[in-house]
């Protein structure tokens, strides 16, 4: 079984056109592909945190995260966010919406720098079984990034990093949906978009500070499953017609992130 994690990010989902739904139950009817939807909602969680007055605090692109926020998050992912996806779904095929705690499906411990960030986790155990047996029943399984932990503990787990340790763990292949068509370079306020892009120019570009913000995340994220044995890792403009028709026949609209030819031969 091949699997295709989807990953859609908060900024992007409702403006994803009906196009892009119709491609993801094409593929599933198709059969070579069991696509997988790992989804955010960082903008919708924004959106609720400011009407509650509390504010959002970001550290290389990941929340601070405290229990009021935590339940902010979990309301808006395993909730609004994962509900809407499934009913787009539904009416095209069938679809089971589960949150990453459901079924210790993901796992996490604190993340390293936990003193700053407070409730992030860092997931360290994939409950595949459980995947594939949604899979295997014929449901797309679309995940909300919140994980279990240690005795009743609860982390916020950034959506990207969520998809790529789901994506190592099914040695899937992985895309991510974002409100950019790709990763861009821009220098002299000049903004050129990458087709093609390695670990190394993007590490490079980290450190120049070209890639930020909801970025580095992503671009973490991409990194980890290419260690892992990943081929390669894209970014994919969903607002183009049949994106993912055309991604699982090998025409990506977007940016391609691959290793290193360095990389290749170590
Ligand atoms: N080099 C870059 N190329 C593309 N986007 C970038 C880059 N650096 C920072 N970004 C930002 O990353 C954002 C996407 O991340 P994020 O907002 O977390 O989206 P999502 O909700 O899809 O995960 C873009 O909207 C853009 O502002
Ligand atoms: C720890 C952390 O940052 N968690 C994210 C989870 C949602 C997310 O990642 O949503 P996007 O994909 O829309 O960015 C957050 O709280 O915003």
């Amino acid at each position: 079984m091949k699997f295709l994690i989807i990953k859609c990010g908060g900024s992007i989902i409702d403006k994803l056109p009906d196009n892009f739904y119709d491609n993801i139950a094409a593929i599933q009817k198709q059969g070579d592909w069991k696509p997988i939807i790992v989804h955010g909602g960082g903008k919708l969680i924004n959106e609720l945190l400011q009407q509650t007055g509390v504010k959002a605090e970001f550290i290389d692109g990941l929340r601070v995260t405290t229990e009021e926020v935590l339940d902010v998050v979990e309301m808006a992912l395993s909730g609004a966010m994962n509900k809407f996806l499934v009913r787009k779904l539904m009416s095209r095929t069938s679809a089971y919406g589960i949150s990453g705690l459901d079924g210790k499906l993901l796992y996490a411990e604190p993340v390293a720098n936990a003193a700053k960030l407070g409730l992030v986790g860092t997931v360290t155990k994939v409950n595949t079984a459980l995947i594939e047996q949604i899979v295997e029943q014929d449901n797309i399984p679309v995940i909300s990034p919140l994980a279990g932990g240690e005795d009743d503990a609860r982390f916020n787990i950034n959506a990207d990093l969520a998809a790529s340790a789901i994506a190592r763990a099914l040695q899937a292949e992985l895309c991510f949906i974002s409100d950019i068509p790709g990763i861009y370079r821009q220098v002299d306020g000049e903004k050129q978009m990458l087709t093609n892009v390695t670990d190394d120019e993007l590490k490079q570009m980290i450190q120049q500070g070209l890639i930020k913000d909801g970025m580095i995340p992503k671009v973490q994220a991409a990194l980890e499953a290419l260690k892992q044995g990943a081929e390669k890792v894209t970014i994919v403009n969903g607002l183009a017609e049949n994106s993912l028709l055309q991604l699982v026949d090998g025409n990506v609209e977007g940016t391609t992130i691959t290793l290193s030819e360095e990389a290749y031969h170590v």
